[in-house]
């Protein structure tokens, strides 16, 4: 089996540089790629990224790069660049054959396609993988215990990843679902936005939780007819991360919806953040990706309206809670 010691991080935000820490706390060298030149002197010069892990002291083994050529030396990669600036990165990404590893949430604008689709168009000659769950950046950099799916289609790559990433503290799952993986953590940080508007606006804990369990349902129908497996959905990648994202103010997310349900408008909450709440980018293209393969998502569609400025909170909540009674199983 192939062992991956050479590892690249293409994306020096938080999950980047908290999974190149991880790589590098016992010495081994990683190379981080990163957008802004600001950031690679701070992580090369004080082993720090001030921007977008403020907190976390880095092994001086991480050495941080702006050239994206300089990943053609590593013998896997994670790629962890926001979805809707994935495709221009791939596109640059020098030519080789080691594998690339997916741990960006979210589904592209337009083109409906998850990060693995992108891949297969853009660098068809690598193997694919995809790494996702219940991950805050802070906490996997500060060594605290996680778990987490890794996924590819070829069962012997994901495992090889997972041996290769595993940690005593960071413990992989092996998977085959790929596409599971990639729905389970697209679609919730939509719902974490719903379940951070429905905190903000200060509607209960009995709605947080009727919210996670219905927005479940919508994962699972959209992942269902996808392809995805019914134990994924369930698993780290869906429900896991589901929990975890809806129930912290850590999640930017949850609190983009803190601040929607409190009556901002979404337009000045995302003004001037270097960082990303990728749900909101995710609602509308899931939302419309639903309706053209007519699947139910009510809680899916209104935050997409809501992040759009489209209905009010007080508005969105009443036409919910008025839909016509179902059964449970739908
Ligand atoms: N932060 C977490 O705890 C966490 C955990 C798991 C997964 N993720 C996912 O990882 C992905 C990256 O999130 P993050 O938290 O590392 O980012 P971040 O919010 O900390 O930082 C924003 C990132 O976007 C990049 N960026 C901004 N404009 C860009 C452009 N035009 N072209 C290319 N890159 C650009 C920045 O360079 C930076 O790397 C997202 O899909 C997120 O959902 C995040
Ligand atoms: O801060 P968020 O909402 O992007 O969530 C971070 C991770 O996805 C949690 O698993």
């Amino acid at each position: 089996m192939t062992s991956y010691r050479n590892f690249g991080v293409v994306g020096g935000g938080a999950w980047g540089t908290a999974l190149a820490q991880l790589l590098a706390a016992d010495g081994a060298p990683v190379r981080l790629w990163v957008r802004e030149e600001d950031v690679v002197a701070a992580i090369n010069a004080d082993h720090r990224n001030p921007v977008f892990l403020p907190g976390a002291a880095l092994s001086a083994s991480l050495t941080a790069t702006s050239a994206l050529t300089d990943m053609a030396a590593c013998d896997a990669l994670l790629v962890v660049v926001p979805v809707p600036f994935l495709r221009a990165v791939l596109a640059e990404l020098p030519a080789g054959d080691a594998p690339l590893i997916f741990c960006s949430k979210g589904m592209e604008a337009g083109s409906f396609a998850f990060p693995i689709d992108m891949a297969r168009e853009l660098a068809p000659q690598r193997p694919h993988a995809v790494l996702s769950g219940p991950t805050f950046a802070h906490e996997v950099a500060a060594g605290l215990p996680t778990a987490i799916t890794l996924a590819a289609a070829d069962r012997d790559l994901a495992a090889a990843i997972a041996g290769a990433i595993a940690r005593p503290h960071f413990r992989p799952y092996v998977s085959t679902d790929v596409i599971g993986a990639e729905i389970g953590g697209a679609i919730k940080n939509i719902l974490a936005i719903a379940c951070g508007i429905v905190d903000g606006a200060g509607l209960g804990l009995n709605a947080r939780a009727a919210l996670i369990s219905r927005g479940f349902a919508e994962m699972t129908r959209f992942g269902l007819a996808r392809g995805a497996q019914a134990e994924t959905l369930a698993g780290l990648a869906g429900l896991g991360d589901l929990v975890l994202t809806c129930t912290s103010s850590n999640s930017r997310n949850f609190t983009l919806g803190q601040g929607l349900g409190r009556g901002e408008d979404a337009e000045t909450l995302m003004a001037d953040r270097r960082t990303v709440a990728e749900g909101a980018f995710s609602a509308p293209v899931i939302a419309a990706a639903a309706r053209a393969d007519g699947i139910d998502m009510p809680i899916c569609d209104t935050v997409a309206r809501l992040v759009a400025g489209e209905t009010r909170v007080a508005d969105a909540i009443q036409a919910l809670l008025s839909r016509p009674l179902r059964s449970e199983g739908r």
